[in-house]
């Protein structure tokens, strides 16, 4: 089983638009709503797979809670200020994404307590604690850190906590430790403080993170495909481009529970990253925050891991 924790859900609106224009009316081609949040979007590819997933938010009720259950997800709610935010993708013809996400729920102190004591209760039958996303209004930079915590506090002994974040929240719950990480290469850069245009530079990122007690990191590069580096060791794999890309949201989300899913099935990290590189693939190839399931992921067409290529140029300028 594997407990998410989204502090910030959405409804997540998509809007396909043939052209995005300043100023203009822009009638849209195709709209659709899925529901959102980093951690939410874990729990929907999990339960697409089959696998047994809670999904922990402050609010989600209402419209949310409604089609996470047709989802198969059950919510596990906690008390919050406001309504779920909607946040809006506009999607041009060529996948060229313009987002535009809302503040969302604030929580009040209590609120804050009730939501990481909500983990801690619900942490002990779980293999993994994955908590992720932005920090709500209210909340501290160092939620996600308590999360943490929590889940280590409340949770089995093979339970294990992963954290995809950004920013003063990702740098607080690097220190508390966790299993893993999951960065984009910008997260990444920002957290270490400076760029990492090349593949080199994301692995020495990586071993500065591992060297300060995060076990795992797995870094999602876009079109590059993903790193991850383990205590087992450290791959690299990049699915064929995705030339029809529909939309990219969700998609590092997919690719954190391709990995879990894998690896709570027993891959090894590197088969883990093919997994996880297949269903960041899939994503990309559907609308909206459509997440992909068993039947859209195609792990024979990835190639499988190897040393990564540390002279790859990640700024997409190389000669
Ligand atoms: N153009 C592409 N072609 C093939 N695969 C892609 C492409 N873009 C993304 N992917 C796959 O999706 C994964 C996640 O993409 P990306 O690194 O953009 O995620 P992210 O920035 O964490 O996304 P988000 O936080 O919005 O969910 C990549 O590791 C890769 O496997
Ligand atoms: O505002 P945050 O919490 O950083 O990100 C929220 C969000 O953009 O992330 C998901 C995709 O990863 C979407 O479902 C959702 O709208």
């Amino acid at each position: 089983m594997v407990v998410t924790v989204t502090p910030n859900p959405s409804l997540d609106r998509t809007v396909e638009v043939p052209a995005l224009t300043r100023g203009a009316v822009l009638r849209a081609t195709a709209h659709r709503v899925d529901p959102g949040g980093k951690g939410v979007n874990v729990s929907r590819v999990l339960a697409r797979f089959g696998h047994p997933t809670l999904a922990v938010m402050p609010g989600g009720t209402g419209e949310l809670a409604e089609l996470l259950r047709a989802a198969g997800i059950q919510p596990v709610s906690t008390p919050a200020r406001g309504v779920t935010r909607v946040n809006t993708a506009l999607v041009e013809p060529d996948g060229t994404t313009t987002k535009v996400n809302e503040p969302g729920v604030e929580l009040a102190a209590a609120e804050v307590d009730v939501l990481v004591d909500t983990v801690a209760v619900h942490a002990a039958p779980a293999a993994w604690v994955v908590t992720a996303g932005s920090v709500p209004r209210g909340a501290p930079d160092d939620l996600h850190a308590r999360i943490v915590t929590a889940a280590r506090r409340g949770g089995g002994p093979a339970t294990r906590v992963a954290v995809d974040t950004s920013g003063p929240a990702l740098a607080a719950a690097v220190a508390a430790g966790p299993d893993l990480v999951k960065p984009n290469v910008a997260e990444l850069a920002e957290l270490v403080g400076h760029p990492l245009p090349r593949l080199a530079d994301v692995l020495a990122a990586t071993d500065e993170l591992r060297a300060g007690g995060v076990g795992t990191v797995l870094v999602s590069m876009g079109a590059a495909g993903a790193l991850v580096a383990a205590p087992e060791g450290t791959w690299h794999c990049a699915a064929e481009p995705v030339t029809a890309v529909r939309s990219t949201v969700g998609a590092g989300d997919s690719t954190l529970a391709g990995y879990l899913l894998a690896r709570t099935s027993g891959a090894s990290p590197a088969d883990a990253l093919v997994h996880a590189v297949a269903c960041g693939a899939a994503a990309v190839g559907l609308p909206g925050t459509a997440v992909p399931g068993p039947a859209d992921v195609d792990v024979t067409s990835v190639k499988p891991a190897s040393a990564p290529p540390e002279s790859l140029d990640l700024t997409g300028e190389a000669a």
